[in-house]
């Protein structure tokens, strides 16, 4: 496409979706909720339809040379297909947030203040080729009342047109404007150019990947952005710890899942605890063929462990999110060292402690610069569903305006509204 064509494009996807945003503002709950429904059901109808355009990504991918992590996030399944059609009726049956009026106080003028919970608008997600998410984030987005333009990988655009053509059917079923979710259906990332420097059409861009999205999107944006970035994060075991836990949870932490941001990618162990707990450890990750970048202190610890495999840790080490069966290893000095380390070397995505002691928990929690900070519990829980909020957009690694799994709630804000019977200011 000419970049001529690219601004057409985005310019005609901007006017509609701002059209669209008015009437999902009016839009009645039960409205919203139909087509969060009728979504649902059409997933499951056309289920077949589905993986036959997904099929023709998988295989695309795989001529490509694309790796078997990165696949296995493209592929759809039935089950896949299954929980996103579940996670739809889920959304439907949770309470509608918007237009909900809280703290209403009377001043002593007479007026009564509060705050409504409004729709964003229009927000633009550009994320990973994972076609589920395509769901997720038209769901949120019906649910909240915004409207909202789709940029998926480009390794998912079959899965990701088919996937929104039901979406758009839902919305119409239901009395909606099809043009409340739309699909950039382009791969061209001139697209991406376009999608953040429309402030006429755009109101807010959530970027959900790596480093080099990101970069470009601080550079180029010309509308508020909400990061979704990486996730190097820590698992800390502290002196004292119950160590049975502790392997436990580090285990499920590293293993249970390679690709998602919130695995954890280096581990802390203090130094009272280093030679009981690192040895256990260290013969699970060797079980599982999981490698451990190691400072000198871990390294010796760890060396008779039959199988393991060990590296020396370089300073890029400690910065790495690996996404893989690899970790780093540290010992440290103890708490202090701990949160100073998470807080240089992490990337305020997620971190947890595991320890015995109550006031190094409340340290910790305060402490930690991060989206998530966790006690006595696997970082993998960092996700939007398990914290309850029906489905995510995404874990914001920004302070500013959602932070942490970015639910309902997250793409909306508060507008005060005045109550008066008439009153004038003195
Ligand atoms: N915090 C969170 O919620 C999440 C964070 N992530 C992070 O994402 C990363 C892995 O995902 P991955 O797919 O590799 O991420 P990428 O950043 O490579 O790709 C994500 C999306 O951004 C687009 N993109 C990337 N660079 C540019 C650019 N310069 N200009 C325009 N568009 C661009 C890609 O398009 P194209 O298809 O053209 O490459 C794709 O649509 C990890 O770091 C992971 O932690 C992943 C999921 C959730
Ligand atoms: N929501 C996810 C975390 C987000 C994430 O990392 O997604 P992805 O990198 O696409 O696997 C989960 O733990 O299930």
């Amino acid at each position: 496409m000419s970049n001529a064509d690219v601004t057409e494009l985005m310019t005609t996807l901007g006017r509609q979706a701002r059209a669209a945003a008015r009437e999902m503002a009016r839009a009645s709950t039960a409205a919203r909720n139909a087509a969060l429904r009728a979504l649902a059901a059409t997933l499951r109808a056309q289920t077949d339809a589905l993986l036959q355009a997904n099929a023709l990504d998988v295989a695309r991918a795989r001529e490509a040379g694309l790796n078997d992590p990165m696949v296995d996030r493209l592929t759809l399944t039935p089950k896949v297909i299954e929980t996103c059609a579940q996670g739809c009726e889920q959304l439907a049956a949770m309470p509608d947030l918007i237009g909900e009026i809280i703290g209403l106080q009377q001043q002593p003028s007479g007026i009564r203040v509060g705050q409504m919970r409004v729709p964003i608008g229009v927000f633009g997600m550009i994320y990973e080729s994972r076609p589920n998410v395509t769901i997720e984030a038209a769901s949120l987005s019906i649910k909240s009342a915004n409207a909202c333009i789709l940029r998926g990988g480009s390794e998912a655009l079959e899965s990701n047109r088919a996937l929104a053509a039901l979406v758009q059917q839902a919305l119409q079923q239901a009395g909606l404007p099809r043009e409340a979710v739309q699909l950039v259906p382009t791969t061209d990332r001139e697209a991406v150019g376009r999608l953040i420097a429309m402030p006429e059409y755009v109101d807010v861009i959530i970027p959900r990947g790596g480093k080099g999205l990101i970069e470009r999107i601080s550079r180029e944006a010309k509308v508020p952005v909400i990061k979704h970035l990486d996730g190097n994060c820590h698992t800390y075991v502290d002196d004292p710890c119950d160590l049975d836990m502790a392997v436990r949870v580090t285990d499920n932490a590293k293993t249970q899942k390679y690709s998602p941001c919130n695995a954890t990618e280096s581990l802390l162990v203090a130094r009272g605890v280093a030679a009981a707990f690192l040895p256990r450890i260290g013969a699970v990750f060797a079980a599982k063929g999981v490698e451990m970048r190691c400072c000198p202190e871990a390294k010796a610890i760890l060396k008779d462990v039959p199988g393991a495999v060990l590296k020396d840790a370089s300073e890029q080490d400690w910065f790495e999110e690996y996404l893989a069966p690899i970790i780093s290893v540290k010992v440290v000095a103890g708490l202090d060292e701990a949160i100073d380390w998470i807080n240089r070397y992490g990337s305020h995505h997620t971190d947890a402690i595991l320890t015995t002691d109550h006031r190094h928990a409340q340290r910790f929690l305060r402490e930690v610069d991060s989206s998530s900070v966790m006690v006595n519990a696997s970082t993998r829980f960092a996700d939007g569903f398990e914290y309850g909020l029906g489905a995510e957009i995404g874990i914001s690694t920004d302070k500013f305006h959602a932070r942490g799994p970015v639910g309902v709630a997250g793409l909306t804000s508060l507008k005060y509204v005045v109550l008066g019977e008439g009153e004038v200011r003195g």
